[in-house]
């Protein structure tokens, strides 16, 4: 029994966020999804969607076992308690790997750290949460 964990943001679902979760998924056998909360999403602007309706919408997609909102405080505290084989970060995160594995084995967490791939768009898609939102902007303004 393998298990995989994946986390984001995942404010206004879109066909990357569904390509992340299905990769992630095929890594083992069953998918544990955290939700980062809103008020440690900081290299972005914040989330539109509270972090309640972020989770409810991840929890409901095929590929994703179970769906977490993250710790307010410190982001092993969900790890340590699910126990993951894998931890898969998407294609673009701006985690560092290998800082990210110290941490673990500092914290004797026995986990390996992976990438995603990313999702080829066609032309007419928008696979970022950022760009539908500025398209919203550029529509309705
Ligand atoms: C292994 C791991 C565990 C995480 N756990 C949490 C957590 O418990 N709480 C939280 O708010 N964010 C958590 N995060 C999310 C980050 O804090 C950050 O907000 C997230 O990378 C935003 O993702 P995005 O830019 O892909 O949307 C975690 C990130 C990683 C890599
Ligand atoms: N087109 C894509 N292909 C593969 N993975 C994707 C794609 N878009 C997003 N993801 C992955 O989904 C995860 C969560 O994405 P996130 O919530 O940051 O959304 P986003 O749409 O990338 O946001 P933003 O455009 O605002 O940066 C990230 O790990 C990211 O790598």
């Amino acid at each position: 029994m393998t298990t995989v964990v994946a986390q984001g943001t995942f404010d206004l679902l879109h066909p990357g966020h569904v390509h992340y979760l299905s990769d992630a998924a095929a890594m083992g056998d069953e998918l544990h999804v955290i939700v980062a909360r809103g008020q440690n999403v900081t290299h972005k602007p914040q989330p539109i969607l509270p972090d309640r309706q972020r989770r409810e919408m991840v929890g409901a997609l095929a590929v994703v076992d179970e769906a977490h909102l993250g710790h307010p405080d410190d982001i092993f505290v969900p790890i340590e308690r699910i126990d993951p084989d894998i931890i898969a970060l998407g294609y673009d995160q701006h985690h560092d790997e290998e800082k990210l594995e110290r941490a673990l084995d500092a914290r004797d967490i026995d986990c390996e750290v992976r990438r995603a791939s990313a999702r080829e768009s066609e032309a007419e898609e928008l696979c970022s949460t950022g760009r539908i939102v500025e398209r919203i902007l550029e529509r309705r303004s």
